[in-house]
């Protein structure tokens, strides 16, 4: 037998392992900037996601054969390729504009050392220069003073952020600017409680922080008494102060990173409001830059316009005439001329383009003023999906040609009112013609079976991670984690495997709290005709899955779909689970016939619950196949580890059973 190895050699085997794999990636970039060299000549576009979608089907496939699975080979390729798309963009970029080639550029930032300014700065120019000379500024117009007196080369300025909006002060600052926009970023913003002194959350008594992330962390703020905020004027100078005081009661808001700089450690991380919490920063120059074409292109314009009705209207049909996609529009007062407002828009589209051009010419016949603040390279670099099937079915389709059902005493649902809805969770689409998986525990029960059952959907392709918050109909002193737990752990599992999730409502004062942090909201079918969690559901902005009730017609769904409509959630889906017959096989009856009627009856997507309409777990994959011929756009399964100790009251999958189901479907 041979011996086994020693830690240390262990360890001198990976680092050589990683030191190979660093090559190749290195040898990797050489290439992609050939692949760069040669699209110039061919003016093909940087992007090309076939191309990817090839890549990542074989490369899951070869990781498959080695024991690598599908999640962690898409996850390392999608940072890999955004790698790629990012260098070839910059090389595309310098060639394009010679004169602006430096090794060391002088950039203006809010801040100092540490700021998230500071780390998108550090980010954004890694790609594009040797070294930095680093200006720190104390507020956004000493750092625009920066580069319109030649002080710096360039400012990084945060735009606008996921949890709080616009930042209004740089929009203003832009009002006035000779400066242009010349590249974006985004940044994934992760708020921490940091502390210089060991020390644990109760007893801190100050927290200091930038007016920006305090915002966007109001609602963890909010649940604090007795806790002092001090403002401070960037998250640098929060997190010096702390690092000066060392005092156990003492904290700052801000990045890991941007802390450990100041000798800080996190004590409580994920403060923000939005669970997905990212800043955009905008790079200013002096000069304007040409982007080359094989990049998508961003064009900011300010514009002012007459103040009669239909002005802006008039302004913004001039985008749809010229085929502009619109990616923002904000306004914000014009200085000096009260209640009038200066209008900022960014349109996907190169200001070199004849679109572009045409539009900007229609526009200055019919504003007051007109500038264009830039044009610049878009960095979205928004990762390519593997579908489930290669070739999916057109099954969300299925109601062309039938006979539009009028549901007159419900117009929002209506078939009548539109055409299909499509709702868009992250990457996945409902009701875009694919069959989506939701599945995932009937039954949250610990943290391990949690990541487990999400590991499992990833890697065999199901859309969405499910997973009860309170199991209404079971004892809640068994050690189960609470609703706060649960929510935590669906938002751990989410966010590691980048899954979409979806989790019950039972009563209206939850779903704030759900809304805040699952992707999607579902109504049970005991609840569906539960007005006032119908109305509340209705007031937030989550898409919801509302089931059918067990006793319910399918104008009674659509009944409670319209109230939900009605409070402005727009995003409902369906859900056909099952009625009570006097067939007593299984507890329910599954109503296939639900699925084509409703997609007649409305333009809703309309998905199945087939766990309790089966006897037997064998049942549930010919019924998945049969909602799909049927037209459902989806199907719900609860899988387990151990489906036989699990707590859910449905029929639940193995692993092994729902890999089966979901090859089934992909074949
Ligand atoms: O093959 C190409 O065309 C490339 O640009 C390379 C690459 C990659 O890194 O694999 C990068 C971007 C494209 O979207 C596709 C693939």
């Amino acid at each position: 037998m041979t011996k086994p190895l020693s830690l240390d050699e262990i360890r001198k085997e990976i680092t050589e392992l990683d030191s190979s794999v660093l090559k190749l990636l290195s040898r990797r970039r050489e290439l992609s900037l050939d692949v760069a060299r040669s699209k110039i000549e061919v003016t093909k576009a940087v992007r090309d996601q076939a191309r990817e979608e090839a890549l990542l089907v074989t490369l899951i496939k070869k990781g498959r054969d080695l024991g690598l699975d599908a999640h962690y080979v898409t996850q390392i390729y999608h940072t890999i390729i955004e790698d790629s798309v990012l260098t070839q963009q910059a090389l595309l970029q310098q060639l394009a504009n010679p004169e602006n080639r430096q090794p060391v550029y002088r950039v203006a930032f809010l801040g100092d050392k540490g700021s998230y300014s500071y780390l998108a700065m550090r980010k954004y120019f890694s790609r594009i220069c040797e070294d930095l000379v680093e200006r720190g500024c104390s507020s956004f117009t000493q750092i625009i003073q920066e580069v319109e007196s030649g002080n710096a080369d360039y400012a990084m300025l945060p735009i606008e952020n996921t949890s709080s909006g616009g930042i209004t002060q740089v929009y203003d600052v832009l009002q006035h600017t000779t400066c242009s926009i010349v590249g974006e970023m985004t940044l994934p913003v992760e708020h921490c409680l940091l502390t210089a002194a060991p020390t644990t959350e109760n007893q801190i008594n100050t927290i200091y922080a930038h007016f920006q992330p305090a915002q966007q962390c109001s609602e963890y703020l909010d649940t604090l008494t007795g806790v002092k905020i001090e403002p401070c004027d960037s998250s640098s100078s929060a997190f010096l102060k702390v690092s000066e005081l060392k005092d156990p009661h003492v904290a700052a808001i801000g990045s890991a990173d941007g802390g450990e700089l100041y000798g800080l450690t996190p004590i409580k991380t994920g403060l923000a409001n939005q669970k997905e919490n990212f800043s955009r920063f905008i790079v200013i120059a002096r000069k304007p830059v040409e982007v080359a074409e094989q990049i998508p292109a961003k064009t900011t314009l300010i514009m002012s316009v007459d103040q009669k009705p239909g002005s802006l209207v008039e302004a913004l049909l001039v985008m749809r005439e010229h085929g502009l996609n619109m990616c923002k529009l904000e306004s914000r007062p014009i200085q000096g001329n009260p209640w009038e407002e200066m209008f900022y828009i960014d349109v996907e589209g190169n200001l070199r383009s004849s679109n572009v051009q045409s539009a900007l010419e229609a526009l200055t016949r019919i504003t007051r003023y007109l500038k264009v603040l830039g044009c610049y390279p878009s960095e979205e670099v928004s990762p390519t999906q593997v579908p489930l099937e290669k070739l999916p079915l057109p099954t969300g389709d299925n109601t062309e040609g039938s006979s539009k059902t009028k549901t007159s005493s419900a117009p929002l649902v209506s078939r009548e009112s539109q055409e299909n809805t499509q709702i868009r969770l992250r990457n996945v689409t409902i009701g875009g013609g694919q069959f989506v998986t939701f599945a995932g525990p009937g039954v949250i029960e610990s943290q391990a079976q949690l990541m487990a059952c999400a590991q499992q959907v990833k890697e065999h392709g199901a859309a969405v991670l499910r997973g009860a918050l309170y199991p209404p109909q079971l004892n809640l002193d068994n050690n189960l984690p609470n609703q706060g737990q649960t929510l935590q752990l669906l938002r751990e599992a989410g966010l590691r495997y980048e899954l979409p999730f979806v989790t019950e409502v039972h009563q209206p004062d939850q779903v704030a709290e759900v809304a805040r942090q699952a992707d999607l909201l579902q109504i049970g079918a005991r609840n569906m005709q539960n007005l006032e969690l119908l109305q509340e559901v209705g007031r937030t902005h989550r898409p919801v899955i509302l089931k059918r009730g067990l006793m319910a017609s399918l104008d009674e769904l659509l009944q409670a779909a319209e109230t939900i409509m009605a409070q402005g959630n727009r995003q409902v889906i369906l859900c056909e689970r099952g009625i009570r017959t006097f067939e007593g096989a299984a507890r329910q009856t599954l109503d296939l016939g639900a699925i084509p009627a409703l997609k007649s009856m409305t333009h809703l997507p309309v998905i199945v619950d087939p766990t309790h309409a089966i006897s037997d777990i064998n049942q549930l994959a010919p019924l998945t196949y049969a909602s799909r011929a049927a037209g459902a756009d989806g199907i719900i399964v609860d899988i387990h580890p151990q489906p036989d100790t699990a707590l859910s009251d449905g029929k639940t999958l193995s692993f092994e059973q729902f890999s089966n189901l979901m090859s089934g479907l992909s074949a």
